[in-house]
């Protein structure tokens, strides 16, 4: 049901079975004493042993638990994966991932990234005598004449928050590996998930979510993830994940893995209201028109997103010509909050909000101002959606 004049004609395809996936991969009630179709929720944190180290699986709850596994396995599946890691965050998740670097290493990331991840990199990762260079990657000459002899990693997202850039994946794949293999190409995916856009079809070493986002979708869990083909990552991974101690609740991991059963319906529905409010933006008086930030026909990387991604969600950006804080005080179905990726519809002020902790001459030059307006588009029926906007953009004048 894609909405009528999105350009789908040479769309990367919808992958066929994914909702399949969604609700059987890891699910099987076999493995479960009472053969439950709904996987239980494992709480013990602790597991008799028949002697000393003598288990049947399972010892301690940091080290693993059943209810996790079968989310990862089924998050794996989704992605076309082998491995899957969960971890209590999504910025846990990039703290295990940037563990893999060594004292001196070096790692580029993508000029316009989440402001918490910005502030990891420049206020954690930096205090560990690693060094980071951020790059528009949109010219992925810029990656390539930043990679030194101890580049170790290249992170980006793409889309990208909150400007909604698309950088070109197996662009910055093909030509990282081309100037040193042994590179680790990291893909933020959390603004599409895997229904939209397959990173490591595309090339990518690890993709990592902020499962809080689309793929929970009911913000009521934190959470992060990563995906993984390579033994030898993986094998490192999952060995930072109990050895650090950031992993998800066996609560919360029940809790998003109920909820993967539907993000194929929540990631449709979020691109057909997402497209709705781009459109009605696109024309109106009180935005800024050559700066609507979505994945329409107008946007300057539409044919690459055409080319990676089968979709885009319900992320919208765009400048206000009038008074932001009264916009977002005039809205009433979309609330004024930080986050993304759930069926509330979601407005908010990145320059304050989410991307505060990017260095103010940073945000000046990305154009990360008191003008641009995040949204998160939900579920909501679209035309109230539409008509709250409505209001309150003539509320801003
Ligand atoms: C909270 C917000 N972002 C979190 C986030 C994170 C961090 O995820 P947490 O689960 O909040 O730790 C990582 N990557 C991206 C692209 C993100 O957007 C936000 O943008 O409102």
């Amino acid at each position: 049901n894609v909405p009528n004049g999105y350009n789908i004609c040479n769309r990367m395809p919808v992958e066929e079975g994914f909702a399949t996936k969604a609700i059987h991969a890891g699910q099987d009630p076999l493995q479960w004493s009472h053969w439950e179709v709904v996987p239980p929720i494992v709480t013990s944190t602790t597991y008799r042993q028949d002697g000393p180290g003598v288990t049947r699986g399972y010892d301690y709850g940091r080290s693993g638990n059943p209810t996790r596994n079968i989310l990862e396995t089924c998050l794996a599946s989704l992605e076309n994966g082998k491995y899957a890691l969960t971890f209590a965050s999504g910025l846990g998740a990039t703290t295990v991932v940037t563990s893999l670097l060594n004292a001196g290493d070096h790692i580029i990331s993508g000029d316009d990234i989440y402001g918490g991840t910005n502030r990891f990199f420049q206020k954690c990762l930096c205090r560990q005598s690693n060094t980071i260079t951020f790059v528009d990657m949109l010219d992925i000459s810029n990656v390539t004449s930043n990679i030194k002899s101890n580049t170790k990693m290249v992170w980006l997202e793409t889309p990208t928050n909150p400007l909604l850039k698309v950088i070109d994946i197996q662009g910055v794949v093909q030509a990282v590996k081309e100037k040193n293999p042994e590179i680790i190409v990291v893909v933020d995916n959390t603004f599409l998930t895997s229904y939209f856009q397959k990173p490591l079809n595309l090339g990518a070493d690890i993709v990592l979510y902020s499962v809080t986002k689309y793929i929970n979708g009911h913000s009521d869990v934190i959470m992060g993830a990563i995906i993984t083909n390579r033994n030898d990552l993986r094998e490192r991974l999952a060995f930072f994940q109990n050895a650090m101690g950031i992993t998800p609740s066996p609560i919360d991991c029940f809790l998003v893995n109920r909820s993967i059963k539907t993000l194929k319906i929540r990631m449709q529905q979020h691109m057909e209201n997402g497209l709705a409010v781009a459109r009605f933006l696109e024309s109106h008086s009180c935005v800024d028109k050559n700066n609507i930030l979505y994945n329409l026909p107008s946007h300057p990387q539409h044919e690459i997103a055409l080319k990676q991604a089968s979709g885009h969600s319900g992320m919208v950006s765009f400048y206000l010509k009038g008074d932001s804080n009264k916009f977002l005080k005039a809205l009433k179905i979309f609330t004024l909050a930080e986050s993304l990726g759930g069926y509330e519809s979601l407005a908010e002020l990145p320059s304050v909000m989410t991307h505060a902790s990017v260095p103010e001459e940073d945000r000046k030059k990305l154009g990360i101002n008191d003008q641009l307006i995040r949204l998160s588009v939900g579920l909501e029926t679209k035309e109230d959606l539409l008509a709250d906007l409505d209001q309150a953009l003539k509320a801003s004048l």
